[in-house]
């Protein structure tokens, strides 16, 4: 992976932006007003706006530098349609924060915005955030991700603070699918916690569920160092250990029993490991990639086994070795 800058040079660009960057934020959710709260606290403009918003969509991104889409995924391609319709000067940054897959196109957030735009620089924005600690100003860190390293640069300034440390990485794809393909681990890890499997349990789960994700980005075309950082392993941590992850909320709640329907509807916001769970295993089947852990929680969120078949069919898989099918 081509490194991103050494500290001196990284310095001499936070120094070059003096200027405050005008942000606007789509999606008011728990994780767009997070992002929004970082920005702020770091000194920049912010107008944020959410479908319930007094003012209209053109108005709150008139003069941005950088327009941060923090929807869900099934609001992607509805902010995208809305955007295309106004005119944007090509100067203006694309910042996409969601972490899922398009149901109809099984495609990442960021390849749907560059697709729409294709001469607006699309950044990346994933890591190990969950929006209640960055809200609570708990310290964290998180990896801006772009082919266009000057304005991830920009965006890296934008959301630097005190309690918010934020690293540059050229590989947007790996940098997005560690945030998305970890929620479906979160939900297996979930149901690991809830049945009481113990600690041996949820290492052997973690262990194996990167190489995993690490399969499905390669085949995809992402380079396998990304899932090492922290849009990758860092993430997988902090979400699969976290009661305050809805999709670990989702497996755990499955765990007890609990019906999908009646754990959605009590969730607050949104787990997009359950539609991702669903698109991964459609490629996965398309493409003949190995999913076994995702597999389980397909079967698992659709009602086909009980959280004791899921573990019991990921213990009864073929002997093999540890790592025959990773080519690192
Ligand atoms: N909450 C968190 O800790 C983090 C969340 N994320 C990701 O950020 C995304 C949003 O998550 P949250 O803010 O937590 O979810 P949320 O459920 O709190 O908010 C979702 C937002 O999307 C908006 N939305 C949905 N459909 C829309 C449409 N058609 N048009 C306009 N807006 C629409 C909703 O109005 C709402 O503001 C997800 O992809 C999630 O995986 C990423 C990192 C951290
Ligand atoms: O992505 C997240 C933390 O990095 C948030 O996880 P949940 O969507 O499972 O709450």
């Amino acid at each position: 992976m081509p490194s991103a800058q050494s500290g001196s040079q990284v310095n001499q660009n936070v120094a070059s932006v003096s200027q405050p960057i005008h942000l606007s934020t789509i999606g008011a959710g728990a994780w767009g007003t997070a992002l929004a709260h970082v920005a702020q606290r770091s000194g920049h403009q912010v107008r944020l706006w959410s479908r319930r918003s007094a003012k209209t969509l053109p108005e709150v991104i008139e003069g941005a530098n950088v327009i941060l889409s923090a929807v869900s995924m099934k609001g992607v391609r509805s902010v995208v349609e809305q955007l295309q319709g106004l005119s944007i000067p090509k100067e203006v940054i694309f910042v996409t924060a969601t972490k899922g897959l398009d149901p109809l196109t099984q495609k990442t957030p960021s390849q749907i915005w560059q697709d729409a735009f294709p001469d607006h620089p699309v950044v990346v924005l994933s890591g190990p955030n969950l929006s209640k600690e960055i809200m609570q100003d708990l310290p964290a860190a998180t990896v801006v991700a772009s082919r266009n390293v000057e304005a991830a640069e920009t965006v890296q300034v934008l959301f630097s603070c005190d309690t918010f440390r934020v690293y540059v990485n050229t590989d947007p794809l790996g940098t997005e699918l560690g945030g998305t393909l970890k929620n479906v681990m979160a939900i297996a890890s979930g149901v690991c916690d809830g049945l009481k499997l113990g600690t041996n349990a949820k290492a052997a789960l973690l262990t194996r569920a990167l190489p995993e994700m690490i399969r499905v980005g390669t085949h995809l075309g992402a380079d396998p160092e990304t899932f090492f950082g922290l849009s990758g392993l860092g993430d997988l941590l902090a979400t699969c250990d976290s009661p305050l992850s809805r999709n670990y909320q989702v497996g755990y709640g499955l765990s007890q029993d609990r019906t999908l329907e009646d754990i959605l509807e009590h969730l607050e916001g949104t787990a997009e490991g359950v539609n991702t769970t669903n698109v991964l295993i459609k490629l996965a089947k398309q493409e003949d990639i190995a999913v076994p852990i995702s597999n389980q929680v397909y079967r698992l969120i659709n009602g086909k086994i009980t959280p004791q078949q899921a573990v019991q069919a990921l213990m009864e898989r073929d002997l093999k070795a540890e790592f025959d099918d990773l080519d690192l």
